[in-house]
């Protein structure tokens, strides 16, 4: 007997896993259609330029070998050129890193480091400061720390009549705000010499600093949109499918909370959800919001608000069963109050709730995760795909929005089709996320995202907030794997989330 029984699982699990093979294989056909409809970015901002290099770090390429290849393809391209002297203005940062490695290369000339040793911001960046300073100690390499313009007014001076490389590893893609001293003043000095120095050859490591005159950046993997017209592109080993997988890159993208922020500042959810029959699905979505943001409210019919006496929200009571158009004007106006609606969780899909949600996001001009029954009951055929929108459908869920993949510059919305792995994307952008297991497909675990991304998108773009959403809900769901087997819950779930932002911070 037992024999048999065992039998008939091993077929089951055979079944399941076919299933999930063909679905998985379906995604990623979906995916490869979307990567082609979806037109590749020919450049790209600092921001995403940075994403894409945490994420090349993410899928196991270390930082310290985009590095040296980074410093490799710059020294190539200024070996040949005939000086007496070669300057390297370095920061504290990656780009400061990379411009060790061009000296490195170069094995002659100055590295005027801008900042103290002790400044110096990442593992990679100071572990090739330190061969320099083995390297320096055989005379080839001068190295010197400076704080303020004035120490290199002796180099300023040498430079005026020789044929010289200054090679800027200042500043790169960390690039924020106002160029800031001393860089500005070495900036400005260099553009200084070069008018009266024909002789002298500026070239900038991936992005110029500040408004240096540089005859020539090289820049790597990808055009910014900060380069001058004069840049070159160079591959350093970093992978395309660094700029389609979310991954770590996208969560420290996110925006910071900001220690002087105040009550509210960090974001305000309106949870829009619940009826009669489904009472739990908007506080999962609630209880996932409250871990991020600082004010949710729920908004729903009396069995929900009375079932509900958690501290932690807002209610906001509707008399009735379902959510219906007597309630649009209400919504709308407690929704002035917040900086994004969660949208649909647990209303239910009869004739009221689909008046009430099309009237309501005809007239809401603000931010809105639209996820489950709301999915099911908006009249696509006169609808706008709002940039303002998230959409959160799973399979069965898309397949009512009849997306036509043929007209997807339409999609200004961003679409998180959920599944064994997500596929985020809207008119311009397109991500896959791995994150997740099986023990996810427990019901209310789309509550779950869908509060989670709400929070983030009140205080972030769409696509990152997607992007992340899903990727955070599938690592709580992973970590929860591994302590509890599938065994776990979506309010297991919404403790995991703290811990895993824990971990990326
Ligand atoms: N992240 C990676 O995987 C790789 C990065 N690479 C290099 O690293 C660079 C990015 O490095 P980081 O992200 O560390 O940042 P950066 O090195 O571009 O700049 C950060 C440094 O500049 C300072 N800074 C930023 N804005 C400033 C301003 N307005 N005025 C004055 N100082 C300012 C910051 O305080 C920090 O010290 C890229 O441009 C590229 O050159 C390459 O090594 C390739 C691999
Ligand atoms: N087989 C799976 N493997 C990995 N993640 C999954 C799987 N099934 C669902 N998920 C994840 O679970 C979450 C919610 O899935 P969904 O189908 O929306 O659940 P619900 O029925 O609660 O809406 C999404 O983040 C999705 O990526
Ligand atoms: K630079």
């Amino acid at each position: 007997m037992l024999k048999h029984y065992i039998c008939l699982i091993y077929i089951i699990i055979n079944i399941v896993e076919e299933f999930s093979i063909k679905f998985c294989g379906e995604i990623m056909e979906l995916f490869n259609i979307l990567k082609e409809k979806i037109k590749e970015k020919e450049v790209v901002t600092p921001k995403e330029m940075a994403i894409i290099d945490d994420n090349a770090e993410f899928l196991g390429i270390p930082k310290i070998l985009l590095m040296e290849n980074a410093g490799k393809v710059v020294y190539e391209e200024i070996k040949d050129i005939e000086a007496e002297e070669y300057v390297i203005f370095c920061g504290t940062g990656n780009n400061g890193g990379d411009g060790f490695v061009v000296a490195r290369h170069l094995g002659k000339g100055e590295v005027v480091l801008i900042g103290k040793e002790g400044e110096i911001k990442t593992y990679e960046a100071r572990e090739n400061f330190k061969i320099l300073k083995n390297l320096a100690e055989f005379g080839n390499i001068k190295i010197r720390e400076i704080r303020i313009a004035e120490e290199v007014e002796d180099i300023f001076e040498r430079l005026k009549d020789k044929k010289a490389v200054v090679v800027d590893a200042m500043i790169g893609t960390g690039v924020k705000g106002e160029l800031r001293e001393p860089f500005k003043t070495i900036v400005n000095k260099i553009n200084e010499l070069k008018k009266i120095n024909k002789d002298l050859f500026v070239v900038s490591v991936d992005v110029e600093t500040g408004n240096l005159e540089s005859d020539l950046t090289i820049t790597f993997y990808k055009r910014k949109t900060i380069n001058k017209e004069n840049a070159i592109v160079k591959e350093i080993g970093i992978p395309k499918e660094a700029e389609y997988v979310v991954g770590w890159g996208d969560l420290k993208a996110l925006r910071k909370r900001d220690s002087r922020s105040h009550k509210g500042q960090n974001g305000k959810v309106l949870i829009i959800g619940g009826s009669r029959d489904f009472f739990g699905a908007p506080i999962l979505a609630g209880l996932a919001a409250s871990k991020i943001a600082d004010l949710v409210g729920i908004l729903s019919v009396d069995d929900v608000v009375d079932k509900l006496n958690n501290p932690e929200f807002i209610m906001y009571r509707v008399e009735g069963d379902y959510l219906s158009s007597k309630h649009v004007d209400y919504a709308l106006d407690v929704a002035k109050k917040y900086d994004v609606v969660v949208l649909g969780n647990g209303f239910g899909v009869n004739d009221e709730t689909k008046a009430f949600v099309n009237e309501f996001l005809l007239k809401y001009d603000k931010k809105a995760v639209i996820d489950a029954d709301a999915i099911k009951v908006i009249d696509y055929n006169n609808f706008k795909f709002s940039e303002n929108y998230v959409f959160t459908p799973h399979r069965k869920e898309f397949e009512y929005m009849n997306i036509d993949l043929n007209n997807i510059e339409e999609i200004k919305s961003t679409i998180v089709l959920k599944g064994k792995y997500d596929i985020i994307f809207n008119a311009n952008n397109v991500k896959i996320n791995k994150t997740g297991n099986a023990g996810l497909t427990k019901g209310g675990t789309g509550d779950v995202l869908a509060g989670l991304i709400g929070a983030l998108f009140a205080v972030n773009d769409a696509f990152i907030s997607a992007c992340c959403g899903a990727f955070i809900n599938g690592y709580a769901g992973d970590l929860l794997l591994k302590e509890k087997g599938y065994c776990f819950t979506p309010l297991d779930l919404i403790e995991k989330i703290p811990n895993v932002l824990k971990i990326f911070e």
